[in-house]
């Protein structure tokens, strides 16, 4: 049942466990998903009068059953439970023949060369991630929450249902968005975007027949020449979910960097229009960082600002009555996480937006981000008809498409 009188708010998920999952080797100059990505933002919320005007969780850690909304038995017990916990290694050995851990050239052990693996941490920080977005997008669903920002590691976009990858172990956000469908009724369809700068193919995987769960990514691509290497354009869901999955696929590498003139024209001309006419009862975010300014190239490149992260959360919170969720999934310079982060809870809380710059929002966006927004649009017509209606704004600054659509909307038709 619901809570007392109390007003409702934004949450903050945050548990200290998840700052434990670290390599042995104890370097994080060679491993950029360190746990001091985690203190740092947790940090600035807590210097700033954010956190304390927040309702703070503390949330389970999510069970194997949880788990294995998204997972395999087999990936959810090898990497959910440590040996050490494992009352029976039997069912251990059987249902997970195929775990290969490889030695990493720091002396760390690691899933992959890039996924690192401590025997003793990970599990619990990988199930608290999921545990924490759980709990928000629950509470957020029943409306016992306004909205929430789970601060969480490991990532898990890129987690899929048999596979650990791309730093991640458990896909928190698509394991949140099946429970909450599952368990909630009158949360019929949710969207789940992801602007983290690395397509979430987990996320895409997990979702990609589901026709009651929208993902939306936007995403430096490079025809699949940047990691992972998913999320085409043209990949749009199959069977019933055939035009519920929608990639926004930069390419044209830096030549030049991306910035908030083309993620504002983005979400104008795309992913509001998509969002509004599915008309979501709830909204999930993969929010990753590492589009913001301060990323170098193999990490991402682009130079979003943290203006903008909160301009994109505002925008969001217009959908599902502000039924919003976001979680933390990539991002690695930790001033850009930190700015980006508080950025994205003011937006929540309902502060007054930090402005964009006035540069950004009278440039046009670069070419190569025009062109793959009419790619994007040409093909998304055939199961998305509203986005016609902006397509023909897609070369404007954000201060030209604002006049067009006020003298538009001055002439009475
Ligand atoms: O770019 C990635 C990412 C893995 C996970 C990424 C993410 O999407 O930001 C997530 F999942 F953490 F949110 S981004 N990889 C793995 C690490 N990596 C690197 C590394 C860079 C420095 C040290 C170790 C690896 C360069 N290129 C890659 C490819
Ligand atoms: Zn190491
Ligand atoms: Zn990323």
């Amino acid at each position: 049942g619901g809570g007392g009188p109390h007003k409702v708010t934004t949450g903050l998920a945050y548990d200290n466990l998840m700052l434990k999952h670290a390599c042995i080797c104890g370097n994080n100059s060679i491993h950029p998903e360190h746990s001091g990505r985690l203190q740092s933002v947790w940090a600035r919320l807590n210097e700033t009068d954010l956190a304390k005007r927040c309702h703070r969780l503390r949330s389970p850690k999510a069970t194997l059953e949880e788990i294995q909304t998204v997972h395999t038995e087999a990936h959810s017990l090898l990497f959910g439970s440590n040996q050490c916990q494992l009352a029976n290694r039997q069912k251990f050995e059987t249902a997970a023949p195929s775990a290969s851990f490889v030695r990493l050239s720091c002396g760390g052990v690691g899933v992959d060369l890039d996924t690192t693996w401590n025997e003793h941490h990970t599990a619990v920080a990988a199930r608290m991630a999921a545990g924490c977005v759980i709990d928000l997008a629950m509470k957020t669903a029943k409306g016992d929450l306004k909205n929430g920002f789970a601060v969480v590691r490991p990532p898990g976009h890129h987690a899929e249902a048999n596979l650990a990858m791309g730093f991640c172990f458990f896909n928190s956000i698509a394991i949140a968005a099946k429970i909450v469908r599952q368990r909630v009724p009158e949360i019929k369809k949710i969207l789940v975007v992801d602007w983290d700068v690395h397509h979430g193919n987990g996320t895409q995987q997990a979702l990609y027949s589901n026709p009651d769960i929208l993902y939306l990514s936007i995403h430096r691509h490079d025809d699949g020449n940047f990691f992972p290497g998913t999320g085409g354009p043209t990949e749009c869901g199959t069977g019933p979910g055939l035009g519920y999955n929608v990639n926004i696929s930069w390419s044209g590498a830096l030549n030049p960097p991306l910035g908030d003139a083309e993620y504002i024209a983005a979400f104008r001309t795309i992913v509001m229009p998509i969002a509004r006419y599915f008309n979501p009862d709830l909204v999930l975010v993969s929010a990753g960082f590492d589009a913001a300014a301060g990323h170098p190239a193999p990490l991402g490149g682009y130079l979003v600002s943290p203006a903008c992260f909160g301009y994109m959360t505002r925008e969001l919170m217009q959908l599902a009555k502000g039924k919003v969720v976001l979680a933390l999934e990539g991002g690695y310079d930790l001033p850009a996480i930190c700015d980006s982060a508080q950025e994205c809870v003011r937006a929540l809380l309902g502060d007054p937006l930090s402005p964009i710059a006035e540069s950004e929002l009278n440039r046009q966006p670069c070419q190569n981000a025009i062109d793959t927004l009419q790619k994007t649009i040409a093909i998304q017509l055939q199961h998305w008809p509203c986005v016609r209606r902006y397509a023909h704004t897609v070369g404007m600054s954000a201060l030209e498409a604002l006049k067009i659509e006020h003298d538009a909307s001055d002439t009475v038709t």
